[in-house]
C-alpha cells in the first residue's frame, strides 16, 4: 500500500495493494495541524488516544459537511483517507496504527446514522424549530464553558429526540451526527474554530505553545511590572533620601552657624552674619562691664574687651545716654557697617539693644578685638617709623589716589567722620553718598572740647542735614572722662 503522506488535502491518488485505484480522499486533514500548529500531544493511553483520533475524524467530517453538504466521503475513498490520517497521526504518535489499535472499521467514513448522508436528509430528520434552538445556543464562541454547555445540551436532545435509529460504524454514528452538523452549520465560526473543536469534539487545540506563549506573556508582564515598580521604588527612595540629606545638610549648616556665633542668638538678616546679642550675654562677656575690661574711650562711650562663649575675644563699644527711640536707625547703621568688609576695617560681629531697669536703655556693638595695640600706639608708638616712611612715600608721589580734589574730598569726609562734635559726624549712608556722588561736603565745624551727646539728637540733627548742611547741635553736655568714670562708679555701686 502506497500512501501519500506529504499532502492532507486529499487530492492525490493512492494505490491499493491489488492494483485497484482508490478514489482520492475528499477530506481535508490539514487544518487539524493548523489548529494545533506545534501542539505536543499528551501521552495518552490507547483508549484515550483512540477517542482523540476519533474526535479528530469527526471534526474533519464536519469540515467536509460544511464544504460539500455531505456527511460522508465516497466509499472508495476510505482507504485513501485512512492513509492520509494515519500519516498525520504518525507525526504525533509515531508507530501508532490507528485502525488496528482502535478497531475502526475500514469503511467507516462511508457509513453513518440512519442512512442520513447529506445536510438535507439531516434537516428532514430533525424539525426546523429544534435546529433553530441549536443555532440559538451554538452560534457563538464556544470556547467558554457556559455557552458550550448550553450548546451540547441542545445537541444531546436532538440525538435523544430525533436520531434514535441505527448507527452504522463507530465514527459517524447518531451520537456524533448532531455535533458534526452543528459544527458545520449552527456555529458562525465553523469547524475550524478552536472553540468549536474544543466544545463539540473535546479536542483541546489550545496548544501548549500558545499556553506557554500566554504564560510567557504573563510572566513578561509580571517581570516588567516588578522591574517598573522596583525602579519607581528606587527612584522614590533616592529622591526622599536626597531630600532628607539636603534638609540635614541645611540643618547642620544652620547649626554650625549657630555654634560658631553664639547659642540662642538671632541673626539679623540672611545677607550678613550679624548677631543680635542679649544684654545678659554682653554682661557675661565683659564681666558686667568691669573696669579692667575697658580698653578705650570714644565720644559715644567706652570700649570693653570681652570673651564670647565660644572663647573668641571681642571689643564691645557701649553707647551712652541713648534711648529706645533711635534703635531703628541705629540698627540700620549697624547693618550698613556690617555689610562693608575691608582689610582696614574691623569686622562687626553683632550688636545689642535692650532696656534695663537699673541701667536704662543699652546699645552695644560687638566687633573683632584688635590685639596689636591702639591706633594711637600705631601712629605714635611702634609703628611710628614705618608710618613716617610710608607717609614720605605718599607725599613724594600719590599716583593711585587720583586728582587732588578727590583726595581733599576723602580727607574732609574722614575728618567729619572722626569729628569730636558727634552731631557733625555723617551716617554711613551719607558717607557713601558723599564719596560716590558730587554732593557737597559740609563745612567742618570748629573743634570744641569733647561733648557727650544724646544719640537721638545726633540722629535728628544728621538726618535733617542730608543736604550737606549740618544743623546746630542741641542738648550737648560737657564731656570729661572723670565725669564718665563717676557715672560708671555710680552704676556699679547701684548694681
Ligand atoms: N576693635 C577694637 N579692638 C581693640 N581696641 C579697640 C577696638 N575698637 C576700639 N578700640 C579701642 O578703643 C578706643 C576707642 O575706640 P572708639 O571706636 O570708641 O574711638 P572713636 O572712634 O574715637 O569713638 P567715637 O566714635 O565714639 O568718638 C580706640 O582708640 C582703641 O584703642
Amino acid at each position: 500500500l502506497i500512501i501519500p503522506s506529504a499532502s492532507f488535502s486529499g487530492h492525490r491518488r493512492s494505490l491499493l495493494q491489488n492494483d485497484t485505484v482508490s478514489s482520492e480522499c475528499p477530506l481535508t486533514f490539514g487544518f487539524l495541524r493548523r489548529l494545533a500548529p506545534d501542539s505536543k500531544r499528551p501521552n495518552l493511553d490507547t483508549h484515550s488516544e483512540c477517542q482523540y483520533i476519533l474526535q479528530g475524524l469527526r471534526l474533519v467530517l464536519a469540515d467536509h459537511l460544511h464544504r460539500t453538504d455531505s456527511f460522508l466521503s465516497p466509499l472508495d475513498s476510505a482507504e485513501s483517507c485512512w492513509g492520509v490520517y494515519q500519516s498525520l497521526v504518525g507525526e504525533y504518535v509515531p508507530g501508532f496504527d490507528i485502525r488496528r489499535r482502535c478497531g475502526f472499521e475500514t469503511p467507516w467514513i462511508a457509513r453513518g446514522c440512519m442512512n442520513i448522508t447529506t445536510r438535507q436528509e439531516f434537516e428532514k430528520a430533525v424539525p426546523r424549530a429544534a435546529l433553530d434552538d441549536v443555532e440559538a445556543a451554538c452560534n457563538q464562541s464556544l470556547l467558554n464553558n457556559s455557552p458550550c454547555a448550553s450548546c451540547t445540551v441542545k445537541l444531546a436532545g436532538i440525538r435523544a429526540s430525533y436520531l434514535q435509529g441505527a448507527s452504522i460504524g463507530n465514527v459517524s454514528d447518531c451520537t456524533a451526527y448532531p455535533f458534526i452538523y452543528a459544527a458545520a452549520f449552527s456555529n458562525q465560526f465553523g469547524p475550524t474554530d478552536v472553540g468549536t473543536a474544543k466544545c463539540l469534539f473535546n479536542l483541546d487545540f489550545t496548544s501548549p505553545k500558545s499556553n506557554s506563549k500566554r504564560k510567557k506573556i504573563v510572566i513578561s508582564v509580571v517581570v516588567v511590572a516588578c522591574v517598573v515598580i522596583l525602579v519607581l521604588g528606587f527612584a522614590v527612595f533616592w529622591f526622599v533620601r536626597r531630600r532628607k540629606e539636603r534638609l540635614l545638610k541645611q540643618k547642620l549648616k544652620s547649626m554650625r552657624t549657630d555654634t560658631n556665633m553664639s547659642s540662642g542668638l538671632d541673626s539679623i538678616s540672611a545677607s550678613t552674619t550679624l548677631i543680635r546679642f542679649t544684654f545678659d550675654e554682653i554682661k557675661a562677656a565683659t564681666r558686667n562691664f568691669a573696669r579692667d575690661h575697658i580698653i578705650g574711650r570714644g565720644g559715644y562711650g567706652n570700649v570693653y574687651k570681652g570673651v564670647l562663649p565660644d572663647g573668641s575675644e571681642v571689643a564691645l563699644k557701649r553707647f551712652k545716654n541713648c534711648s529706645a527711640a533711635g534703635d531703628a536707625s541705629f540698627t540700620h547703621e549697624v547693618e550698613v557697617i556690617a555689610s562693608v568688609r575691608h582689610v582696614n576695617l574691623v569686622a562687626l560681629r553683632g550688636y545689642c539693644t535692650a532696656t534695663t531697669h537699673l541701667e536704662g536703655h543699652q546699645r552695644i556693638i560687638v566687633c573683632d578685638l584688635m590685639k596689636n595695640g591702639s591706633v594711637h600706639d600705631h601712629l605714635f608708638g611702634l609703628m611710628e617709623n614705618k608710618l613716617r616712611r610710608a607717609l614720605d612715600v605718599v607725599e613724594e608721589d600719590m599716583p593711585e589716589l587720583g586728582p587732588p580734589e578727590l583726595v581733599e574730598k576723602y580727607v574732609l569726609v574722614a575728618v567729619l567722620c572722626s569729628h569730636p562734635q558727634l552731631y557733625a559726624r555723617p551716617t554711613m549712608d551719607q558717607v557713601v553718598k558723599m564719596l560716590d556722588t558730587d554732593v557737597a561736603i559740609p563745612s567742618i565745624p570748629e573743634r570744641p572740647i569733647s561733648l557727650i551727646a544724646n544719640l537721638d539728637d545726633i540722629e535728628r540733627s544728621v538726618s535733617s542735614s542730608g543736604s550737606g548742611t549740618l544743623s546746630t547741635p542741641a542738648g550737648y553736655q560737657t564731656y570729661t572722662y572723670e565725669h564718665e568714670e563717676e557715672k560708671e562708679d555710680e552704676n556699679q555701686s547701684g548694681r
